[in-house]
């Protein structure tokens, strides 16, 4: 049995019931419609694989205008669909306007079953490479990105790193699925590019999703798609996340951000390997290598009822932890190193170094916004600096992290971050509940934390 949808769409009940007779033995969904009329409202006419179109249904009527007409509509509403035409009426000019407005075929009536049959099969191939060569498009533009971002290149030799790394490499090769965790800007998309890079997947997508920037409303659309219509700012049907990553690898950061009412959606399409798009009832299989990352305690959270332990499980099966830079001393030198190079470059500022003095401060900092601090920090020395050598008075870098404010917050910048991170301690680390206490949603806090550490 094809897993493919028909629509026949005539206006003789005997021509109807014959077809769909017909038609059920080979194809899993065969529908039919009476009244042209109906075409146009006729609910999710995309996921339409076939339609067999009569071109006169007004009786005695066969200029066969009205089939052409109906042709039109549908290929309006959904180009890939493939129209095969049907008439009693075997004037060859008009299957050649109906061949030059897009249909794919066409059939006369009385018809031969066997060759009908073969005149759908080959309508559905074409449909299905119409809807290949649509994702083949899509995947390419995102294949671009990845390439063109040239970012990539994971820097280090700690011991720490080098254990990431080994594990990573190993881990690649297989397709379970993976959590990175780790503190802010240690490196975790980093890790889960490499995982993807050096995987059997590696020519198809690397699809990323911080799912902390995702608003509760937004989430089901935003992962599994939606269909046109299905909410008020749906103008057109759009596959989601899940879709597009399809055959390669979807990344998920911040899992830890996820109400459980997501995490409940979440689980169900990693579970069924399937999603169904907002507003549409057709699950979509996928075949995606899931990566998963946080830099918050999941197992904890699993104790305080604030993360789904089944979920814990779907997602771990493999967990990567990337150390803190603090941790991986040998690499300070090395990073700063390589960024000074990169932005010298940028910046035009050939031939600047680092003195001793200055390599000593960089390695006494605690470094708590980890390698993006450390980037940051060198960009900024690069921006600045006056001469060829980069002096300790170049890099403002205070031990004592600022969020602590030891003498009190200096500007208004930090004293909203102070209550933030003051209410996130009240209620244990809980976005939603420290967002209330706020007055803002857990999104605008989200996007506030997010501003202070990148
Ligand atoms: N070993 C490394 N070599 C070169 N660049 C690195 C390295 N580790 C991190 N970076 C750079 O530091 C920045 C932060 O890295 P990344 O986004 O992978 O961290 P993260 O742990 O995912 O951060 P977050 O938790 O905030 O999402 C990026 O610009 C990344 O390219």
């Amino acid at each position: 049995m094809t897993n493919a949808s028909i629509l026949v769409v005539d206006d003789n009940k005997n021509v109807l019931s014959a077809l769909e007779i017909l038609l059920q033995f080979e194809y899993k969904s065969v529908q039919t419609l009476f009244n042209p009329n109906q075409i146009s409202s006729f609910p999710n006419l995309d996921e339409i694989d076939i339609v067999l179109l009569d071109m006169n249904f007004s009786a005695g009527v066969n200029t066969g205008n009205e089939g052409l007409f109906w042709l039109n509509e549908i290929k309006k509403k959904s180009p890939s669909t493939s129209v095969i035409m049907m008439t009693a009426y075997g004037a060859v000019d008009l299957a050649v306007r109906a061949l030059k407005q897009g249909a794919s075929d066409f059939i006369l009536k009385p018809w031969n079953n066997e060759r009908l049959l073969t005149t759908v099969k080959s309508a559905y191939e074409y449909r299905k490479s119409k809807l290949e060569i649509r994702n083949l498009k899509k995947k390419e533009s995102h294949l671009k990105q990845v390439i063109n971002d040239g970012k990539n290149l994971i820097i280090g030799n700690s011991k720490a790193l080098t254990a990431v790394l080994n594990l990573t490499r190993k881990v690649a090769k297989t397709d379970v699925n993976v959590l990175i965790t780790g503190e802010n800007g240690t490196g975790k998309e980093l890790i889960a590019r490499e995982l993807h890079r050096l995987s059997p997947r590696k020519n198809e997508v690397f699809i990323g999703v911080d799912m902390g920037s995702i608003a509760e409303n937004l989430f089901e659309s935003e992962l599994f798609g939606h269909i046109k219509g299905s909410f008020t700012d749906a103008k057109e049907d759009r596959a989601g996340k899940f879709e597009a990553a399809n055959q390669g690898s979807l990344f998920l950061d911040e899992m830890g951000n996820l109400s459980l009412q997501m995490q409940a959606k979440l689980l169900s399409a990693i579970q069924n390997k399937s999603v169904t798009r907002v507003g549409s009832n057709k699950p979509i299989d996928v075949d995606i290598r899931l990566i998963c990352a946080t830099n918050c305690n999941l197992e904890q959270m699993v104790v305080d009822g604030l993360f789904r332990e089944d979920l814990l499980y779907r997602i771990n099966t493999i967990h990567i932890e990337v150390p803190p830079l603090r941790e991986r001393e040998g690499d300070i030198l090395i990073l700063a190193d390589f960024f000074l190079k990169r932005f010298a470059n940028k910046y035009d500022k050939p031939g600047l170094r680092i003195n001793n003095l200055a390599q000593e401060k960089l390695m006494d900092y605690q470094w708590p916004g980890n390698v993006r601090e450390l980037q940051h920090t060198m960009e900024r020395a690069v921006i600045l600096s006056e001469g060829n050598v980069l002096k300790p008075s170049d890099f403002l870098l205070h031990n004592k992290p600022s969020q602590s404010f030891e003498h009190g917050p200096a500007t208004l910048d930090e004293m909203e971050q102070q209550m933030i991170l003051k209410a996130l301690d009240q209620h244990d680390g809980n976005y939603s509940a420290a967002a209330e206490q706020l007055g803002i949603s857990r999104q605008t806090l989200y996007n506030k934390l997010k501003k202070k550490s990148k």
